[in-house]
């Protein structure tokens, strides 16, 4: 499978060896050069169709126990930075464990480059390939599933095929898994970091109203900026935050972030605490994972999609207001709408498979969407939402 772009260039060229292989759960052998870290990852493989930010897709630790294939060939043009990391509590590494990309990396050309992304990925423990026909991958992920799979990297390109694909078909099924203590952080913090178009003195700050505690899930840094900008104090506590430290915190308002893993394996710690926060009608918003969550609390179920929903280009649709925004998207569960309760209403739809996108609690003064409105990468349409919470939380302080 190695790409034969350079195939009879001039008489007695031979082949470059594979330096890494993917081996897909079913036995399937991709062969490439390796990239990024030296050794071997597992996980689920996703294709990714963002043809920009690659640097936040790898840092946004909802991918953690997963391996990305982009659908964009030219990954790494750009380089890497400093900034562009969404990861919050991981120094240093990530929560995806390995990438798959098709056209080799290339110098970085851009002037925010720090560092080329094979150097920056090999610094984050990321395992990695080139080479490898990354429209036929994400094809055979489309007719059958997200599959999981082994990456092995090494120079040498010596590789036991064999007892790579044993442990690929050994490896778990995403479904049930709880990967949330693998990313969330273990401290409580305050946070006051705005975005960068505030920081560039572009955009403005809204006056702080409201104190907001956000549960981290595996939180991303443009939401704790966003909200920060929206005008709220943001104080961020780990996923295992009780009741009773939520609510010593006196909160305006409790946001749930996006995360790893399945929802439902969450079941244990997270949603009982959502549910009595709910419960005491403490505004909440919630994103992704929190979103699964926050549907959970109320009596809704998740499922496991078949590709799941990874990019920057989905057109979702507000039923509220009958807009289309087009969104950025990192799921591979979704809410089943049908088992939604008589008090929640379903808020927003994807335009692309019609699934559940948003939710909003008609009793109780609570909302959340699928997808990522914060964006990092994507487009900005989404951002009204952290207006929408501000609003949310407004109306509770007026009505107490
Ligand atoms: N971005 C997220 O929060 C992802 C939520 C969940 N892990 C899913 O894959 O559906």
């Amino acid at each position: 499978m190695l790409q034969d772009h350079a195939k009879g260039a001039a008489p007695g060229w031979e082949e470059p060896r594979a330096t890494a292989v993917v081996v897909l759960q079913d036995g399937t052998v991709l062969e490439g050069y390796g990239i990024g870290a030296v050794g071997e990852a597992d996980g689920e493989v996703c294709f990714n169709t963002a043809m920009t930010g690659y640097q936040e897709i790898l840092t946004d630790p909802s991918y953690a126990g997963q391996i990305i294939t982009f659908t964009f060939p030219h990954i790494g043009n750009v380089g890497t930075n400093e900034e562009d990391v969404e990861t919050v509590n991981l120094a240093g590494s990530s929560g995806v464990r390995g990438t798959i990309l098709a056209a080799p990396i290339t110098d970085p050309s851009n002037w925010r480059a720090s560092r080329d992304l094979d150097a920056w990925l090999k610094s984050r423990g990321i395992v990695g390939l080139s080479g490898v026909d990354t429209r036929a991958l994400t094809a055979l992920i489309r007719d059958r599933g997200m599959p999981n799979a082994v990456i092995a990297h090494d120079p040498e390109g010596r590789f036991d095929i064999e007892a790579l694909k044993a442990r690929a078909a050994a490896l778990p099924s995403m479904a049930g898994l709880d990967l949330v203590p693998m990313v969330t952080g273990s401290q409580r913090y305050d946070w006051d970091e705005t975005s960068w178009a505030i920081g560039q003195g572009y955009g403005r700050r809204s006056a702080s109203t409201h104190h907001v505690v956000a549960i981290d899930y595996g939180v991303k840094r443009n939401i704790l900026r966003l909200l920060t900008d929206a005008g709220c104090k943001v104080t961020v506590v780990p996923a295992t935050a009780g009741l009773e430290d939520i609510l010593a915190l006196e909160p305006d308002g409790v946001f749930l972030s996006n995360g790893p893993g399945d929802p439902a394996a969450t079941g244990e710690y997270a949603v009982p605490v959502i549910r009595e926060l709910l419960d005491r009608k403490v505004p909440t918003f919630g994103i992704c994972l929190g979103h699964q969550m926050l549907s959970l609390a109320v009596g809704a179920r998740t499922m496991k999609m078949h590709q799941g929903h990874h990019g920057a280009n989905h057109p979702v649709k507000d039923k509220t207001t009958g807009k289309v925004e087009i969104v950025s998207m990192n799921h591979g569960f979704a809410v089943d709408p049908a088992t939604l309760p008589g008090n929640a209403e379903e808020t927003h739809v994807s335009l692309f498979d019609g699934s559940n996108c948003g939710i909003q609690l008609n009793d109780r003064p609570a909302f959340s969407v699928q997808y990522h409105p914060e964006a990092s990468p994507g487009p900005r349409d989404s951002h009204y939402l952290f207006a929408r919470f501000v609003k949310l939380m407004d109306g509770a302080k007026a009505a107490r």
